[in-house]
């Protein structure tokens, strides 16, 4: 095929769900060996692009090129056919299969024989792997591997298939930073390899790190297409928000000390076997980071203080009194924001309104919540204040974008004001504007006497506005950190790195 044209030309997309245009005559063109990032606010359209393009939705109108000859997109497989491949996480493999056999899934049958053996899949499957750089057994069962080596295996799979386009939607989500890091390396290689890449990312260093050119979207129109090289990130943030909005992902001194009784006492936390001896207080008013990689434990943890998971050993007290149960914990005043929320904190077939009631309606009903509001009052200007994108409080939460959905289940439990709150990974596929808003919001309910206990993987988010960070590591807090202490965010890394490193990659170390 001629190398004059780019490997993928979207002209004039358009697409609408019922009377909502999503799409406006959308332009997106994406050269060889090029990583194209894709930004743009919750419910700007990413998304619906990317889903037209791997033939999960067909356009109402607008063409598609590969290498300059046009295609139609009826369904999924003639997107496989086209060489374009969705990077999926983890939730495509089948955990019970080895890594072979999932990457021989969904093969077309070969000449001569229906389908490939194991043996020439684990071939196929190595030499892919050995090209990638990774040493990674092809009969290693799929539910062994760490999130970063399941993706790998998912590229693998996009390869073997002979796949000239990938899109990855927030590919780095659920990953540990080692595992980020090799994740960059693999896709600098598939560059180099000539395969071209659609990044979807709310994470702006990530962005100028690996990507050659950026297209935003805002309301479903493309705002701009430019090489990263000629941005600035406030640049960028201006033309994703529509109007110049300072983000609130600095940190500030609160000038505040904790001492005297804590609302919440850890001791000799042990789940086995993640979480082997964990001692630790929060105080009233206190943000509190807890830092890890991905199963390290953190998520156990905090499922065990808000009573929805009994340790093996040790005790969790809230104003010295054991936590037994959630029901226990929840009319103790202990709030959890869960990581995995579509599942744990959403009812999709529900409205917006109802699920931002849900937990709040004590309040709504005796009268003790906002004094002189009604819940559509509150529930609607909560909605704008972080620019949740639905056409109406009425509309099913399934309907919205993903980042949306998350705004949702933050902001419902961010307005009950409660005594302690866990965060799980809080802003995990939320755009810039909104990670602000919920920054704010955490730092507003502290200074309000609300502790905090906040789960992330981003350091640059713990260090937005921890008091103090916890890391976590082989089971136990083996640094305690003030965050005044910390002057810079690589005192960080070199704080936390040599703990996080030693422990990542569980299928190598093994
Ligand atoms: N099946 C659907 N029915 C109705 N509306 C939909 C449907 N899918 C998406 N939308 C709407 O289309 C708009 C764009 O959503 P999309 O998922 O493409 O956004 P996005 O840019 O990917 O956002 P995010 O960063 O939150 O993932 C949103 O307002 C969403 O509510």
């Amino acid at each position: 095929m001629s190398d004059e044209h780019p490997i993928l030309e979207m002209r004039d997309i358009e697409k609408s769900f019922g009377a909502i245009s999503v799409l406006k005559k959308v332009d997106f063109t994406l050269q060889r060996g090029e990583v194209h990032a894709l930004m743009g606010g919750n419910g700007a359209g990413k998304s619906t692009l990317m889903k037209i393009l791997t033939g999960v939705y067909s356009m109402d109108a607008g063409t598609i090129a590969v290498e300059g000859q046009p295609i139609r997109l009826h369904d999924a497989n003639d997107a496989k056919r086209a060489g374009i491949a969705m990077i999926y996480q983890e939730f495509s493999l089948i955990p019970t299969l080895t890594v072979g056999q999932n990457i021989l899934l969904n093969h077309e049958p070969r000449a001569g024989s229906l389908f490939l053996n194991d043996r020439a899949a684990n071939r196929l499957a190595r030499s892919i792997l050995e090209d990638l750089g990774e040493d990674l057994n092809p009969n290693t069962l799929v539910s062994d591997l760490s999130a970063g080596m399941m993706q790998m295996v998912e590229i693998a799979k996009a390869l073997s298939q002979k796949a000239k386009i990938l899109v990855m939607d927030e590919p780095t989500a659920s990953l540990s930073e080692h595992e980020t890091e090799t994740l960059f390396k693999i896709i600098r290689k598939l560059k180099a390899a000539g395969i071209s890449i659609v990044y979807i990312s709310h994470r702006m260093a990530e962005i100028f790190e690996l990507c050659d050119r950026v297209t935003v979207m805002r309301d479903g129109q493309i705002r701009m297409t430019e090489p990263c090289a000629n941005l600035t990130i406030p640049q960028l943030v201006e033309t994703m928000l529509g109007a110049s909005s300072a983000s609130e992902f600095t940190w500030h001194d609160r000038h505040k000390e904790f001492h005297g009784e804590p609302l919440v006492k850890v001791r000799g936390l042990a789940m086995p076997p993640r979480v082997v001896d964990v001692s630790f207080d929060i105080h009233p008013g206190e943000i509190v980071g807890l830092a890890g990689l991905m199963g390290s434990g953190r998520t156990e943890i905090a499922e065990a203080i808000f009573g929805r998971r009994t340790p093996a050993a040790g005790e969790i007290l809230i104003d010295g009194k054991p936590v037994s149960d959630q029901k226990h914990a929840i009319d103790s005043g202990i709030a959890m924001v869960p990581e995995d929320r579509r599942r744990m904190g959403l009812v999709l077939d529900h409205s917006v309104q109802s699920n931002m009631m849900a937990p709040n309606l004590d309040r709504f009903s005796n009268g003790i919540f906002v004094s002189d509001t009604n819940a559509s009052g509150v529930i609607e200007r909560l909605i704008g204040r972080f620019g949740i994108k639905t056409s109406s409080p009425a509309k099913a939460a399934r309907l919205l974008s993903g980042g949306n959905q998350q705004k949702i289940v933050i902001s419902k439990w961010l307005i009950r004001n409660p005594r302690l709150l866990i965060l799980d990974e809080p802003t995990i596929g939320v755009d810039i504007g909104a990670k602000g808003e919920i920054t704010a919001q955490i730092r507003e309910l502290a200074d309000a006497g609300t502790a905090i206990l906040l789960i992330s993987s981003e350091l640059e988010e713990l260090l937005a506005v921890s008091d103090r960070m916890l890391i976590l590591h082989e089971g136990r807090i083996v640094q305690n950190i003030q965050r005044r202490d910390i002057t810079s965010e690589e005192e960080l890394h070199h704080a936390v790195q040599g703990h996080l490193i030693a422990q990542a990659d569980p299928v190598h170390a093994a």
